[in-house]
């Protein structure tokens, strides 16, 4: 899966430098990384490591106090969150972020948003153009439905549907904006076996079939070594092992970030 050293144009991310802070805590202490194209990228490290943080800065929800982002190739650093989203970049959340009290479908459809433009022209032909728009709108929208095999349940009001449905409409809430770019934060939380292998499916085809990067938070390592290409693996706010993943969360470093220093002498045959 993971390919060969990339040129600049095989880049469709990459961070220099990133800090950021939250009064007197670092955060971030100048994280680089770089994600080639159509690669699954796991960015993983203990809780409070500064993930979350760092996906906010690469989507605008946080400015970083130093350091650079680009995406494709442009200067997307301090960029508002609704212009990031224009350059192709969707997002699901750690906590699920559905409206509840509406269906599936509006759920979804929902993920179109970032293409409705309503300018001064289009209203002059509102009647032509709107139809037109709309019947684009809907078309992806079924087209994702089927992707994602949520036929049956396309009617329900969300809130009624098990826990690893509704992580299953939040992607495919963000797979309507059709992104370049997926970031997912932690998109199998709470979810069972049999869940976490029927999303990392859909995670592995929508690489493959829709031709979009994804970068992925991940806590479970059998899915992380399962399907990303690289690793960034994060302790409090730096970069301590990257790599292939099972290279990179094997290395003692990353062992005694997640184990503590005594177990991880344990784990490596050491004395307790
Ligand atoms: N808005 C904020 N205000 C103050 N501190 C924050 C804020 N957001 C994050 N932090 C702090 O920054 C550090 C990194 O948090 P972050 O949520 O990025 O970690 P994480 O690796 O995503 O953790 P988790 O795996 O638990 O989600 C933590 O110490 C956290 O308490």
């Amino acid at each position: 899966m993971s390919r060969g050293r990339a040129g600049s144009s095989d880049i469709a991310l990459s961070c220099r430098g990133i800090e950021r802070s939250f009064g007197g805590l670092k955060a971030l202490k100048g994280v680089d990384l770089k994600v080639r194209r159509s690669e699954i990228f796991g960015l993983v490290g203990p809780n409070g490591s500064g993930k979350t943080t760092m996906v906010n800065v690469m989507t605008g929800f946080y400015p970083p106090n130093a350091g650079q982002v680009e995406l494709f190739g442009r200067d997307i650093t301090r960029m508002a969150p609704h212009k990031v989203a224009r350059c192709g970049v969707a997002r699901t959340f750690q906590n699920l972020a559905l409206f509840k009290g509406m269906s599936v479908l509006d759920n979804i459809l929902l993920g179109r948003h970032v293409h409705m433009r309503p300018s001064a022209l289009g209203s002059l032909f509102y009647w032509v153009w709107a139809e037109r728009e709309e019947l684009a709108h809907r078309r992806i929208v079924e087209e994702i439905i089927d992707f994602m095999q949520l036929q049956d349940i396309r009617n329900e009001p969300v809130e009624v549907i098990p826990m690893g449905l509704q992580k299953r409409v939040e992607l495919a809430r963000a797979l309507v904006a059709e992104p370049r770019f997926l970031i997912l934060d932690e998109p199998m939380a709470g979810m069972n076996q049999e869940e976490k292998e029927y999303i990392a499916r859909f995670i592995l085809d929508a690489r493959d079939e829709r031709d979009v990067t994804i970068f992925i938070i991940e806590h479970h390592m059998d899915v992380v070594t399962a399907i990303c290409d690289q690793v960034v693996v994060l302790c409090y706010g730096e970069v301590i092992a990257e790599g292939e993943p099972v290279a990179a969360i094997t290395e003692p470093r990353v062992v005694k970030a997640y184990l503590g220093e005594r177990a991880a002498a344990r784990h490596a045959g050491g004395v307790s």
